[in-house]
């Protein structure tokens, strides 16, 4: 039974997500999904979501057969807990494969380190990005928008 891993995120779920899932599931027979907890994500603006909405959406994938909140400060708990075959990195995830390769090592964990292809947008108006979704909903919803809701949530 080969167990893969997969991160990120997963803010506001969208295809480009379902495509990393679906690619890392490929490597193996078992796919974990970690999802990062706010504290965690540093490289760009928090979540909107909470980790356990977040946790949630992803483990309701077809892809996915478990989704596990991360360790609030160390990253590789859930790695030695899991302990898996395959860690599957985003195709633009920050994360350097021989980076992570040598902490595995470090610890004794039997992993190889993979990267997932990128999903190119099908259609014209399509969002792949968690933070252009936001950005949109500011643009389209935000203080100045041009189609009110006035009176609703
Ligand atoms: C091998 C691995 C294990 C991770 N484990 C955790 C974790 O336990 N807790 C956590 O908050 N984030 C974890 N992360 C996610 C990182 O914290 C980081 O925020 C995440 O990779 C965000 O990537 P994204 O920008 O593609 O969403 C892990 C990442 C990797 C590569
Ligand atoms: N279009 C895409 N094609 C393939 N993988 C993707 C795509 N978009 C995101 N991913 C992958 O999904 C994982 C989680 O990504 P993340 O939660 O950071 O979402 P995001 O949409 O990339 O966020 P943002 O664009 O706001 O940084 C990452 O490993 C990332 O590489």
């Amino acid at each position: 039974m080969t167990r893969v891993v997969a991160q990120g995120t997963f803010d506001l779920l969208h295809p480009g997500h379902v495509h990393y899932l679906e690619d890392a599931a490929a490597y193996g027979d078992e796919l974990h999904a970690i999802v990062a907890r706010r504290t965690n994500v540093t490289h760009k603006p928090a979540p909107i979501l909470c980790a356990e909405q977040r946790r949630d959406m992803v483990a309701a994938l077809d892809a996915v057969d478990e989704a596990h909140l991360g360790h609030p400060e160390d990253v590789f708990v859930p790695i030695e807990r899991l302990d898996p075959d395959v860690i599957v990195l985003g195709f633009d995830q920050h994360h350097d494969e021989a980076d992570i390769a040598d902490a595995l090592a470090e610890r004794g964990i039997d992993c190889r380190v993979e990267r997932a292809s990128a999903r190119d947008p099908r259609y014209d108006d399509e969002l792949l990005s968690s933070g252009d979704i936001v950005d949109r909903i500011v643009e389209r919803r935000g203080p100045d928008r041009d189609d009110a809701r006035d009176g609703r949530r």
